[in-house]
């Protein structure tokens, strides 16, 4: 079976709120594909959408080439969803969880041991622990092994990692790369924009729509300005000076420093290291800086600032 996802001009509203607007993306199979995104951005409505839990008011999506519509209860079979809310029990403990999820797809564990077993070993000495009192990670694991009981062919993740320490988040994407060798098709959806160098693909959507859809390496190469850090010793006033100075493109604040984007191809640091020390800024540095996806993400969804 060609376990791929095919989304034709989706449309989702509730009421008077476009959740989705013409949604098109084509994901392969065995493909670990990510859908980097802000709150309320509209990557849950796509994933409940996807799930076959949600209608959607235009347009299709279709799943190993069945309608999420019409093929619902064919679909739910080879799927697995991890919503982003934890879909466990919280007082059944771990061991109950897992045989309650076995039990709805009319499975056994013991029958998809070799599926779960690198990430249930990770959380069987705590078998008998009510899930309500496990760790973030270990919920996220136990979540994890909930969704893959029945072996699905499409796992759809919806930010799994978010609210989990960076240590269980770096491990929950080694996990993941072992799913990906065992051939599913995984989409992962998060806010955190670094994660999209785990995947092999992503959509950057905001506001309900698709910015765009590549490889994070193809994204960062085509960012096509030159991009500098500036820093002071009053970085927010920096940033304020910076939005009225007339040749700015894009100025945001990112970690430590600024970056920054100018109307012009060439950028004369002097004159904006002028500028700004006119304006009374001291301690200032400039320096040009490679982007990261970040910053592509920030160029695709703002307008440059407006200049009179
Ligand atoms: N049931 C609903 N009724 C009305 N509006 C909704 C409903 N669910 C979501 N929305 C709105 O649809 C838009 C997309 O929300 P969605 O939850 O899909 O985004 P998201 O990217 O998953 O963000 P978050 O991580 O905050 O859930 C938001 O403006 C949200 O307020």
């Amino acid at each position: 079976m060609d376990a791929n996802i095919r989304v034709d001009n989706l449309f989702k509203s509730y009421g008077n709120v476009q959740a989705l607007k013409n949604i098109n993306l084509d994901i392969k199979s065995g493909e670990l594909f990510g859908l980097i995104g802000p709150d309320g951005a509209g990557k849950t409505t796509l994933f409940r959408l996807l799930a076959t839990l949600l209608l959607p008011s235009k347009g299709t999506a279709k799943l190993c080439g069945l309608d999420s519509v019409s093929d619902y209860k064919k679909i739910r079979n080879f799927l697995g969803y991890m919503p982003g809310k934890f879909s466990l029990y919280q007082d059944l403990s771990v061991i109950e969880n897992l045989e309650f999820f076995a039990a709805v797809f009319n499975t056994r564990i013991e029958d998809n041991m070799d599926m779960i077993r690198d990430i249930w070993v990770q959380i069987e000495p705590f078998k008998d622990r009510l899930a309500g009192k496990l760790s973030g990670g270990m919920k996220q694991k136990l979540a994890l092994c909930c969704a893959l009981i029945h072996q699905p062919k499409i796992l759809l993740l919806d930010e799994p990692t978010t609210g989990v320490d960076s240590v269980s988040r770096s491990e929950f994407w080694q996990m993941l790369k072992g799913l990906k060798n065992k051939g599913i098709t995984i989409v992962v959806a998060t806010p955190y924009m670094d994660e999209a160098n785990m995947c092999e693909r992503v959509a950057l959507i905001q506001d309900g729509e698709i910015l765009q859809v590549n490889s994070p390496a193809e994204i960062v190469e085509q960012f096509e300005k030159d991009l500098y850090a500036v820093r002071s010793e009053d970085n927010y006033q920096t940033l304020l000076d910076l939005r009225e100075f007339n040749s700015t493109n894009t100025v945001f604040l990112f970690g430590q420093s600024l970056h920054y984007t100018d109307l012009r191809k060439e950028i004369p640091k002097d004159e904006i290291n002028n500028y700004l020390e006119n304006k009374g800024r001291s301690g200032v540095v400039i320096e040009k800086i490679k982007p990261v996806i970040e910053d592509c993400f920030m160029a695709l969804s703002t307008k440059p600032e407006e200049h009179e």
